[in-house]
């Protein structure tokens, strides 16, 4: 069922700084920041060649990843993102499982016009995982 690592996504307090220094201390390359109401976020994609990084910064006053900034005000890993052949099949082996699918247990449409879904973290090991349907 897990295909690749999509991306490991990064939590930032200000995205502004976090885009300046991977761009200009570690000369990476970078897309341009996209606001995505839906999910409360805005992102920009490092591409780091094997993998990318996810830099998101809070959008709006509900954001998912508002809580986590409050207990890690400098940032930190927020959720590693894979790829799954048949998200809806992966969705309800999960769920058969025990492990709880995040929202309403259907996939939204995630940064790279993909559907997508969240795992809670307590159900693996303290880690939040995003599906991405390949
Ligand atoms: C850009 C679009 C898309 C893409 O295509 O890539 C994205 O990546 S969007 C990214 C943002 N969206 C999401 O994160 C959606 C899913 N997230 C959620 O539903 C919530 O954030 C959450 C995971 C349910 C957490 O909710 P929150 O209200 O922040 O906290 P809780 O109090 O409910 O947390 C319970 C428990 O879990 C711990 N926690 C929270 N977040 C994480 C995390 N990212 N990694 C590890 N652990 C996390 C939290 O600390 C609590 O633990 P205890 O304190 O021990 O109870
Ligand atoms: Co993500």
């Amino acid at each position: 069922m897990l295909g690749r690592l999509n991306h490991v996504a990064l939590a930032v307090p200000d995205l502004a700084a976090a885009t300046a220094a991977y761009r200009d201390l570690l000369g990476a390359r970078l897309s341009a920041p996209q606001a995505l109401p839906e999910h409360g976020v805005t992102v920009v994609f490092v591409d780091v060649g094997n993998t990318k990084i996810e830099l998101l910064e809070p959008l709006g006053d509900a954001s998912p990843i508002a809580a986590f900034l409050e207990k890690n005000p400098s940032g930190g890993m927020h959720h590693v993102c894979y790829e799954v052949d048949d998200i809806l099949a992966a969705r309800d082996h999960l769920k058969a499982g025990g492990a709880r699918v995040l929202g309403d247990g259907n996939p939204k449409t995630g940064a790279h016009g993909k559907p997508v879904l969240f795992l809670h973290p307590k159900d693996f090991f303290g880690t939040l995982v995003e599906l991405e349907q390949a």
